[in-house]
């Protein structure tokens, strides 16, 4: 995958886009903007507009102006956005819709134990979530007697063929890059073909027939229950677990719970040309405004980005940062500390500079 845009003039001077959103992501998307801003790299920001507070007053939660000023952008970081929970005639999730907009097929979401309360040790997976289809191609309707919903799910052979490539890809990288000494690639297929054998049963048979070319990566297979169940009970003997777009959404917000929780764990969607990285979580409406955001999410967030325009060092430099932050207890309330949005935010940016 080739991110970077082959006309840019300099290969390391980049145009980024930031789309805060709503709730808690306009207090952590700025404060991953310092740390990137604190990197000494040749970066220039864009910020627009996304969410549910643009549709109030736009009539539209994804912009024009804002698709085509990614055009002009090497890639993305995104807040989160408030999707009511309730049918609202024009609304549309506006990372469901860029993620299809831009064929960001490839949701790659690493869960890594941190060194704080409640993480488990030796944690160190790779989820990768389809990112294009399934339930989420939204095809919802209700029956003209006002009783029955029926939502289209779609599972293509070329969708699963791609994905599974990527989660094979990876397996192979992080062995390259001894993410887990001692222990050989594997790829877990995530699948519900016992009851969904058409759907979820196209999407098993994909992944098991592109397994063939790899035969230096284990493949196994999990019904997505008996996932859940032996994630929680047995996070470590997992390495990359590849997951239909439902699945794999449900399953990454349950793996971040066991490595410190939602306010840690950052996702990059991925495509052939472009990249939005965002973290996991929502807009968290529950702590919003109130400064007690935890920032490191999408700070990681920012650095998969830099990973996937081709700066590894400087990602690399972030998530160190991030560590050490990590292991000084300077922690925001969802950690179990009092640091504030702003004091991790520095800290880590002073962590950067005495690196
Ligand atoms: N990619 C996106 O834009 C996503 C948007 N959402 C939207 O977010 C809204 C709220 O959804 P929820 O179900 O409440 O999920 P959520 O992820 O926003 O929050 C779940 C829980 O985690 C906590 N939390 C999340 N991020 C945190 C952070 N950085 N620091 C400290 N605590 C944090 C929240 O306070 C809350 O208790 C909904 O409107 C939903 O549509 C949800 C998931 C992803
Ligand atoms: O609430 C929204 O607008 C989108 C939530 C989707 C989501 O959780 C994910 O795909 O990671």
């Amino acid at each position: 995958m080739n991110l970077q845009k082959e006309d840019a003039p300099d290969r390391r001077r980049y145009r980024i886009a930031l789309i805060p959103g709503d709730g808690i992501g306009g207090e952590v998307v700025p404060a991953a903007r310092q740390v990137l801003e604190s990197l000494g790299l040749d970066l220039t920001f864009v910020e627009l507009a996304a969410g549910w507070e643009t549709f109030q007053r736009e009539g539209t939660a994804l912009p024009a102006e804002t698709l085509a000023a990614l055009e002009r952008c090497h890639g993305a970081l995104f807040g989160a956005v408030s999707s009511p929970s309730h049918r609202v005639e024009g609304y549309t999730s506006p990372i469901i819709a860029l993620r299809r907009h831009l064929d960001l097929y490839a949701n790659l979401r690493p869960v890594v134990s941190a060194p704080v309360p409640g993480s488990q040790p030796d944690v160190d997976l790779l989820i990768v979530r389809e990112n294009t289809e399934c339930l989420y191609v939204k095809q919802e309707q209700l029956e003209d007697d006002g009783e029955t919903a029926v939502a289209r799910r779609v599972i293509t052979r070329r969708a699963s063929a791609r994905i599974a490539r990527v989660a094979f890809e990876r397996a192979r990288a992080r062995q390259a890059a001894s993410a887990r000494p001692g222990r050989s690639p594997r790829v877990t297929v995530v699948h519900k073909a016992n009851v969904l054998p058409l759907t979820d049963g196209l999407f098993r048979e994909t992944a098991l027939a592109v397994a063939a070319d790899y035969p230096d990566v284990a493949v196994e297979e999990q019904i997505v229950d008996s996932m859940a169940y032996r994630l929680i009970r047995e996070p470590q003997r997992y390495d990359v677990i590849l997951a239909p777009n439902l699945y794999g959404d449900i399953l990454s917000d349950a793996a971040a719970a066991l490595v410190g929780g939602l306010g840690l764990v950052a996702s990059a969607n991925v495509g052939d040309r472009f990249v939005v990285a965002e973290p996991v979580h929502g807009s968290a409406p529950d702590i919003a405004g109130q400064g007690i955001a935890n920032p490191v999410a999408t700070v990681r967030a920012a650095a998969l980005l830099l990973a996937a325009l081709g700066e590894p060092e400087a990602a690399g430099r972030i998530e160190r940062a991030v560590g050490r932050v990590l292991a000084d207890g300077i922690w925001t309330p969802d950690l179990g500390g009092t640091a504030r949005t702003g004091q991790v935010t520095r800290a880590i940016i002073q962590a950067l500079q005495s690196s």
